[in-house]
């Protein structure tokens, strides 16, 4: 666990997606997509690249708005939650959201006290040294290497266990074997503690906790859809 101690752990609430229909551009990714998620779940998006999996993470995120359908937290729709749901989940998307110019440590403090947060040196220290990152702490984030740059936003989770929701768009990428091995304890701990994580991964992670599950967002294509009110339609 992380020393800073000063936040209290939300009480756990369950996230629910219902009937959540996208239209980008010219294309429909899905129609009517549910999903419900309890305290102690990660559920892992997947599909092939350009089926929707971050679009949805972003949508339940509150950054983009579906064409239909609605988000859930606690049983409350998100929208109308505002600013209390944004305070329980942390988002990551896979452009790592650290600034290049500032240091490992002052992208971790910058980015707590954005939040709202607070985050003691010492703890952003320790964060840093989860990571592997101990011994970078003064270096400017457009020095490190790619894998860093993950380290470096993955940083944040280390002072957010408490946040009891993750949303992390392939929090793996660039990772070393030992990398995604220490996330995926992190991420299993979160679980135990009553977290949820709603992530999208490319790559196999090993990941084991009683709460993972897949949801394969192309099955709510309109084309699959489709296919299964119409048997006889073989292919999209
Ligand atoms: N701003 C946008 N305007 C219009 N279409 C967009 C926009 N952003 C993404 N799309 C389209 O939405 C579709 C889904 O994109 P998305 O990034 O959610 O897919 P994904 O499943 O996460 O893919 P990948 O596995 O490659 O990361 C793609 O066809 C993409 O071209």
């Amino acid at each position: 666990m992380n020393q800073d101690s000063d936040h209290q752990k939300a009480p756990a609430a369950s996230l629910r997606a219902e009937g959540i229909t996208c239209v980008r551009g010219e294309r429909c990714l899905y129609e009517g997509l549910c999903f419900e998620a309890e305290p102690g779940a990660v559920l892992r998006l997947a599909g092939p690249n350009g089926a929707g999996k971050t679009t949805l993470m972003r949508i339940v995120a509150g950054l983009l708005t579906p064409t239909e359908g609605k988000i859930f937290w606690g049983g409350r729709d998100t929208k109308e939650l505002g600013g209390d749901f944004r305070a329980d989940l942390l988002y990551i998307g896979h452009l790592n959201g650290v600034k290049e110019e500032l240091t490992c440590l002052e992208n971790l403090r910058t980015n707590a006290t954005l939040f709202g947060r607070e985050a003691s040196r010492e703890a952003c220290l320790d964060a840093l040294k989860q990571v592997g990152l101990r011994g970078f702490e003064e270096e400017p984030v457009r020095f490190l290497s790619q894998g860093q740059h993950r380290r470096a936003s993955l940083s944040r989770l280390y002072l957010s266990e408490d946040i009891p929701l993750w949303i992390l768009d392939e929090p793996f990428t660039a990772l070393d074997v030992k990398g995604v091995a220490s996330l995926c304890r992190l991420i299993e701990r979160h679980a135990a503690s009553g977290g949820i994580t709603l992530m999208t991964t490319h790559q196999e992670s090993g990941l084991s906790t009683p709460g993972y599950r897949e949801l394969d967002v192309s099955d709510f294509s309109p084309a699959r859809r489709r296919a299964r009110t119409n048997p006889e339609v073989t292919h999209a």
